[in-house]
């Protein structure tokens, strides 16, 4: 990394500024305030760039620069929730489709209707984001609630009046369209329930339209579904894709293509691997929860950054590739003391369409039974583009056998800006 640095450095700096706060780690990383100017002499990696903020150099997050072109408006960032395509891909059947055909996730909601199907009678219930209107459906076939507002901001909004008039629905659920922070209820609703979880739990970040929406129209003791959710992760072997992407370039057709591997790396490895299908054997210690959500809670302010802790014991010896993240999700009853229904998209459980997330190491290591691996993930929302995310994961192992082999790395994994 030193010797691409030194060639980049030639190229006469670029001027950036600073898009938010930042406070760094370490001795390498810098620190700066939104709108403080900074000189970038170069970028080694597309998350980490080389630069100067009043005369300290450093390494900085790529992710809150911008450009500092005086003739640039500040429009370039119009649209920071990416409205026109998020709701655009929800417009059309593949996501829907999709998300139906996932039994576990479904069955799961209907479930969670039908044990409190008792309870739901005379209550007012929203659906945020309900696309085809498939859990109002759910409320309105297997309960008696006096009404469900179902809400969603995309065109299938049309399409879902006729499924629920279709399915001679039409006196208990109102299908409204719109985005649910804009939108008025008539009244407040007693159970906010949606099915808002992305990839890694939070991408897209629709959790804080549900936060918006809990604030606004969730009455006091209302119940939030899902109450809870929590964001996994566990090391793991990846030999299948490290093959895939990494040794594939050390003897294609008899030759030695070697000198791609770091852009390999750069290109493959620096951002998650989403639907990575993970086995049981190949996670290399117990699985930990690492950031837990409670819904009634959580505050939108919290999601700008969200910090977990884990302490690995290695249960195998192996190569340890990466980590893999999943998440849960449970659904508290409207019943005292009734059962939590749980929905976990784990290696142990029902495949969902959402599988697992892969954060591939820059490089493989190798792991003994009993080493240690401790770190921190930090999820950092990014300040301009309101739907991504980065992953940042700082860990070292105490190898059982010598501390002298212990090994300190972090990784940063943009989703996706
Ligand atoms: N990861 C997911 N579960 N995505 C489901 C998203 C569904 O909710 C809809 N949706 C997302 N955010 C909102 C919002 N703020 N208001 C209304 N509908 C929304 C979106 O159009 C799609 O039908």
């Amino acid at each position: 990394m030193e010797a691409e640095k030194e060639d980049e450095e030639d190229a006469s700096p670029e001027e950036f500024v600073a898009l938010s706060d930042f406070s760094g780690s370490g001795s390498e990383q810098l620190s700066f305030s939104s709108g403080d100017k900074l000189l970038v002499h170069a970028k080694p990696s597309a998350a980490w760039w080389w630069a100067e903020v009043r005369g300290v150099i450093g390494y900085v997050p790529a992710s809150y620069l911008r450009q500092d072109t005086a003739e640039e408006e500040d429009t370039s960032i119009e649209d920071p929730w990416q409205d026109e395509e998020y709701f655009g891909s929800y417009g059309t059947l593949k996501l829907h489709l999709e998300m139906l055909s996932d039994r576990s996730r479904t069955e799961t909601y209907r479930q969670v209707v039908l044990r409190n199907s008792a309870s739901l009678k005379n209550k007012a219930v929203m659906d945020l984001g309900c696309g085809t209107g498939i859990i109002s459906l759910f409320c309105a076939q297997l309960a008696q609630p006096s009404v469900v507002y179902a809400v969603e901001a995309s065109s299938m909004a049309e399409y879902t009046k006729q499924l629920v008039k279709q399915n001679g629905c039409e006196e208990v659920v109102t299908v409204l369209q719109g985005r649910a922070e804009e939108l008025e209820l008539p009244e407040q609703v007693d159970v906010l329930v949606s099915e808002w979880m992305g990839n890694c739990l939070l991408f897209e970040f629709m959790v804080e339209s549900v936060l918006l929406a809990r604030d606004r129209w969730l009455r006091d003791g209302g119940v939030m579904w899902p109450s809870a959710a929590a964001l996994t992760l566990v090391p793991c072997r990846a030999d299948r894709y490290y093959a895939e992407k990494m040794s594939f370039w050390e003897r294609p057709y008899g030759l030695d293509f070697t000198p791609l591997q770091p852009l390999a790396q750069q290109e493959f490895f620096t951002k998650p691997k989403f639907s990575h299908h993970l086995e049981p054997e190949d996670c290399l210690a117990v699985s930990c929860d690492v950031i837990c959500l409670d819904m009634h809670t959580l505050q939108v302010s919290d999601l700008e950054e969200m910090k977990g802790e884990f302490h690995f014991c290695m249960e195998k010896s192996g190569i340890f590739h990466g980590f893999t993240a999943w998440f849960t999700v449970q659904f508290e009853s409207l019943e005292m003391g009734g059962a939590t229904v749980k929905l976990n998209t784990g290696p142990d459980s029902e495949p969902t369409h959402w599988k697992q997330t892969l954060f591939m190491l820059d490089r493989p290591v190798s792991v003994n039974v009993g080493d240690i691996l401790s770190g921190t993930v930090t999820l950092h929302r990014n300040p301009v583009w309101r739907r991504h995310m980065t992953v940042a994961l700082h860990w070292n192992i105490n190898n059982s056998k010598s501390d002298a082999d212990s090994c300190q790395k972090e990784t940063w994994h943009p989703i996706w800006r």
